[in-house]
């Protein structure tokens, strides 16, 4: 997971098949409401979406908080979370931690090398750059499984965020496979309950019908696809990151969290890849004095100029290919034999587009968190919110009223 800043970090271990998964975030300031109901709801709803494989029925998220919360709230220190994984006694075996005596593996397709690595999956790269011969080690950890521990340390970022801001960090679904792109208004505020709704997390049902064909069509060829999705922060104060250098620009520390997501292949912030076909005077977001400050009829950048939050909603989006294990399996070499070979597969999502959206809320509300948290410090959750009130009082007082 990537991270620059050493205000809040987060890290994340386990993997797919392993017992557990565990995620940690340290730095966040005392007094945060979380509770292991609010990252049960958010690691549900990661487990959603239509197109989603079996494993997803029939595999729960089993929380214990190990560290950091006391009553309900932050208490400073690292929140440390064990996400349970209820299947693992069918796993104990071949992902034991400790030597296991080699016939137990024996006479079970479940314990059997992996030697035919999936194109698009890390299995190739990684059996070559670790020397295994067994790709089991390599997708284990690659696989997205890791990213319920994302999601379990983004709560502890989106409450703070909500908490202390009152930004909210929502996500929708543009389009999946070649559906025709959802064109309409960005959600805002209060939209999130309406999107999680639908199945494929749409934010409106005509773009939600044409989603759902695609993967109806895929599912019945025996293929998989990916999509874009959408990530919206509200109520966003100004000045969040930096111009100054590369690394402390937000839309680069964006891009590299969200990129850091397994399968997501580009990032655009705003209208990005469009803007650049348009000429300046279609490009940018005119300034108009308002009552308040400064207004903006667009929000093209999507919230985001110089690498710093310019006061309107932030908008970003990501782009996930399609799932690497195709049911009707693509071809490549067994790297026992050398041989010609059809690739792995037991089972996998058609399409995990709407989960990945969850995740990249919680990427999203990560970095917000670590940029809020270094622009006005503080230990306690009332001595950042001080910090941010003298600020946008100090905002405020740049525009003076008649
Ligand atoms: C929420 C989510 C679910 C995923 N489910 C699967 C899956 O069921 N099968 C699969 O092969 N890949 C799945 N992936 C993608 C792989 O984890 C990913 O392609 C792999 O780690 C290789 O990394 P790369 O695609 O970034 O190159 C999923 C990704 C996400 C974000
Ligand atoms: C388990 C999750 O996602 C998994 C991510 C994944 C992959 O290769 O990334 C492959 C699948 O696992 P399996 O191969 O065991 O069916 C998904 O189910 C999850 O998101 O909780």
């Amino acid at each position: 997971m990537e991270q620059l800043s050493t205000v809040l970090r987060w890290m994340t271990a386990g993997e797919s098949h392993g017992p557990a998964l565990v995620a940690l975030i340290e730095g966040m300031v005392a007094g945060v409401e979380v509770t292991s109901t609010d990252i049960a709801e958010q690691l549900a709803r990661r487990r959603l979406g239509y197109g989603r494989g079996a494993r997803m029925k029939f595999e729960a998220d089993k929380i214990t908080i190990v560290g950091g919360l006391r009553h309900g709230r932050t208490m400073g220190g690292p929140v440390a979370v064990e996400i349970g994984n209820t299947e693992w006694p069918k796993w104990e075996t071949v992902m034991a931690a400790d030597p296991v005596d080699p016939a137990e593996l024996e006479g079970s397709a479940r314990n059997a090398p992996l030697t035919r690595p999936r194109p698009g999956h890390a299995d190739y790269s990684g059996m070559l750059k670790y020397g295994f011969d067994d790709a089991r080690p390599v997708l284990e950890r690659a696989s997205a499984r890791e990213t319920a521990a994302r999601v379990a340390a983004g709560t502890v970022a989106r409450n703070f965020l909500r908490q202390v801001l009152g930004i909210e960090v929502l996500s929708h679904v543009i389009s999946i496979g070649a559906s025709e792109p959802y064109d309409g208004p960005a959600p805002r505020h209060g939209d999130l309950t309406a999107i999680d709704e639908s199945p494929v997390r749409a934010f409106d049902s005509a773009s939600a019908d044409r989603m759902i064909a695609e993967i109806e069509a895929a599912k019945k060829d025996g293929d998989t696809l990916g999509g874009v999705v959408e990530v919206v922060a509200t109520d966003v104060p100004v000045g969040l990151g930096s111009h100054v250098s590369g690394e402390t620009r937000l839309d680069a520390r964006l891009a590299g969290a969200l990129m850091g997501i397994q399968a997501i292949k580009g990032v655009e912030v705003g209208d990005g890849f469009t803007t650049a076909r348009r000429r300046g005077s279609q490009a940018h977001d005119e300034m108009v004095p308002g009552p308040d400050g400064v207004l903006r009829s667009t929000n093209r950048a999507g919230g985001l100029e110089g690498g710093m939050t310019n006061g309107e909603d932030l908008r970003v989006r990501v782009a996930m290919k399609p799932i690497s294990t195709v049911p009707r399996a693509l071809a490549t070499v067994d790297m026992a034999t050398g041989d010609e070979a059809v690739a792995i597969h037991q089972r996998s999502d058609v399409c995990a587009v709407p989960a990945a959206g969850v995740v990249a809320e919680a990427m999203v509300a990560l970095v917000l968190a670590q940029a809020a948290l270094e622009k006005f410090g503080g230990d306690s959750v009332a001595e950042t919110a001080d910090n941010v009130a003298a600020y946008r009082k100090r905002v405020d007082a740049r525009f003076p009223r008649s």
